[in-house]
C-alpha cells in the first residue's frame, strides 16, 4: 500500500490530485491517501511538521499547498508571499527526508522565470535575468522550492520531482475581487456587471499582457503523470541542476482577449475598459512545454470550455465562495 499525503488538499489543485487519486483508489490501486487542513496541521509551523512526517512516514508527498494569489495580492502582501512559502517548503522538504520519505512533487509557477526572457520560456531559462518585480517575493521563494529538491536529490539520492505550472484556474478557484488571479476576477466581475446591467467594465492594466491558462483537470493529470514517471526517464529528461518541468497548453491569449470571452460566456454585452495606472506585469508568459511532451503529456481541456465549466461552477458555489 502506496500512502500518500496531500499537503493542500482544500485548495483549487490539491483538491483536484485528491479527487483523482480517491478514484485510482476506488478502481483498485493500492494506494491511501493521507490529508490534514490547516486547522490540524499548519504547515508553517516546523515542529508540528516533523511530528506530522515522523508519525505518519508517508511514501510520497504532493506539495500543493502556498500562500497564492494574483498580481494584487502579490504586490501588495510580499512579506507573506515569500515568508510562508518559504517555511512550508523548508519544513515539509526537509522533513520528508528526515522521515524517509523518498518521493515527492513540488509545485511551483512560471514566475521563477525572468520578466525578459525568450518566449516560449524553456526549463533553462531559470535564474537568466532579473525576474518580474510584482512576484519576485513569490518567484524567490518557488525558486528555492526547486532547488531544495535538488540539493536533496543530489546529496542524499531522494526522487523529488518540480512542475511548473503556468496560470491556472477552474472549479474550487478563488473568485475574491482583489486578491485573485485574472480569470476568476472577471468571471465574477463579467457576471455582476451583466446581473446590474452596468455598461461598462474595466479591466487592470493595459489589456494587452499576454498569459497561458490551464485548466486545473489538466494540472492534476499533469502532476500525476510526472510522479507516475520511472525515475529513469524523468532523469533523462532532466538535469540534477536543472530538474523542473513547465506545464501548460503551449498556448496564449490576450487580457482583452480573454475578456471578451468571458463576456461572452457570463452574457456581458457592454464595453470593456481598460486602467493603465494598475499594473501589468510581465507582458508576456508562455512557457515552452517541449519537456513534457516529449514525455508524452498534452493538455485537453479548451479554454472556452474551461470558462464555461468554470462559470457554471462559479453560479453553483457562489453562496459558498472561500472569499
Ligand atoms: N492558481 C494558479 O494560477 C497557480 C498556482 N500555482 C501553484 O500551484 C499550487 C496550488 O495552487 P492553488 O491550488 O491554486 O492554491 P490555493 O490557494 O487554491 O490552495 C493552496 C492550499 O494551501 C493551503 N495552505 C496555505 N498555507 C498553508 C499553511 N500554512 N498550512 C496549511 N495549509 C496551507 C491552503 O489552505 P486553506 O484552504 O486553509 O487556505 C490551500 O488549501 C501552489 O503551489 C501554487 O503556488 C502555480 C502557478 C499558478
Ligand atoms: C499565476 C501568477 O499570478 C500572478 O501573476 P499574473 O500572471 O500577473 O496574474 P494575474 O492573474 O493576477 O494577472 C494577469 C494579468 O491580468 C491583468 N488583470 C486585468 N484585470 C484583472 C483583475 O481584475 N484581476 C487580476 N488579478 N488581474 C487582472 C493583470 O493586470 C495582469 O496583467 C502572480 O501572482 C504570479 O506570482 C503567478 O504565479
Amino acid at each position: 500500500m502506496k500512502r500518500i499525503f496531500i499537503a493542500g488538499h482544500r485548495g483549487m489543485v490539491g483538491q483536484t490530485i485528491l479527487r483523482k487519486l480517491e478514484a485510482r483508489r476506488a478502481a483498485g490501486e493500492a494506494i491511501e491517501i493521507l490529508t490534514r487542513d490547516r486547522a490540524a496541521l499548519d504547515l508553517t509551523d516546523q515542529a508540528a511538521v516533523r511530528r506530522f512526517m515522523q508519525d505518519e512516514a508517508p511514501d510520497a508527498v504532493i506539495l500543493a499547498a502556498a500562500k497564492v494569489g494574483g498580481i494584487h495580492a502579490n504586490n501588495t502582501y510580499p512579506a507573506e508571499f515569500i515568508y510562508e512559502n518559504l517555511m512550508i517548503e523548508c519544513n515539509i522538504i526537509h522533513q520528508a527526508f528526515a522521515a524517509g520519505v523518498q518521493q515527492l512533487l513540488f509545485l511551483g509557477s512560471s514566475c521563477i522565470y525572468p520578466r525578459e526572457v525568450a518566449q516560449p520560456m524553456r526549463e533553462t531559462a531559470l535564474l537568466t535575468g532579473t525576474l518580474e518585480p510584482t512576484n519576485e517575493p513569490y518567484a524567490i521563494a518557488k525558486i528555492a522550492g526547486i532547488k531544495l529538491c535538488e540539493s536533496y536529490n543530489r546529496q542524499h539520492g531522494t526522487d523529488y520531482r518540480s512542475v511548473m505550472p503556468t496560470n491556472l484556474y477552474g472549479p474550487g478557484d478563488n473568485f475574491h475581487p482583489d486578491n485573485s488571479h485574472v480569470l476568476p476576477a472577471l468571471i465574477r466581475r463579467f457576471h455582476e456587471a451583466a446581473q446590474d446591467e452596468s455598461p461598462a467594465v474595466t479591466l487592470w492594466g493595459t489589456g494587452t499582457p499576454r498569459r497561458e491558462f490551464l485548466h486545473v483537470d489538466d494540472m492534476a493529470e499533469a502532476s500525476l503523470f510526472v510522479m507516475d514517471l520511472p525515475r529513469d526517464i524523468y532523469d533523462a529528461n532532466t538535469s540534477p541542476m536543472l530538474s523542473h518541468i513547465n506545464v501548460g497548453t503551449g498556448v496564449d491569449i490576450s487580457i482583452m482577449e480573454l475578456a471578451r470571452l468571458i463576456a461572452a460566456e457570463v452574457g456581458f454585452g457592454g464595453a470593456i475598459g481598460t486602467d493603465p495606472a494598475k499594473p501589468d506585469g510581465t507582458m508576456r508568459k508562455l512557457l515552452d512545454v517541449s519537456r513534457l511532451s516529449n514525455m508524452g503529456w498534452a493538455s485537453r481541456v479548451s479554454l472556452r470550455e474551461g470558462i464555461r465549466q468554470t462559470y457554471k461552477w462559479f453560479l453553483e458555489n457562489q453562496r459558498d465562495l472561500r472569499n
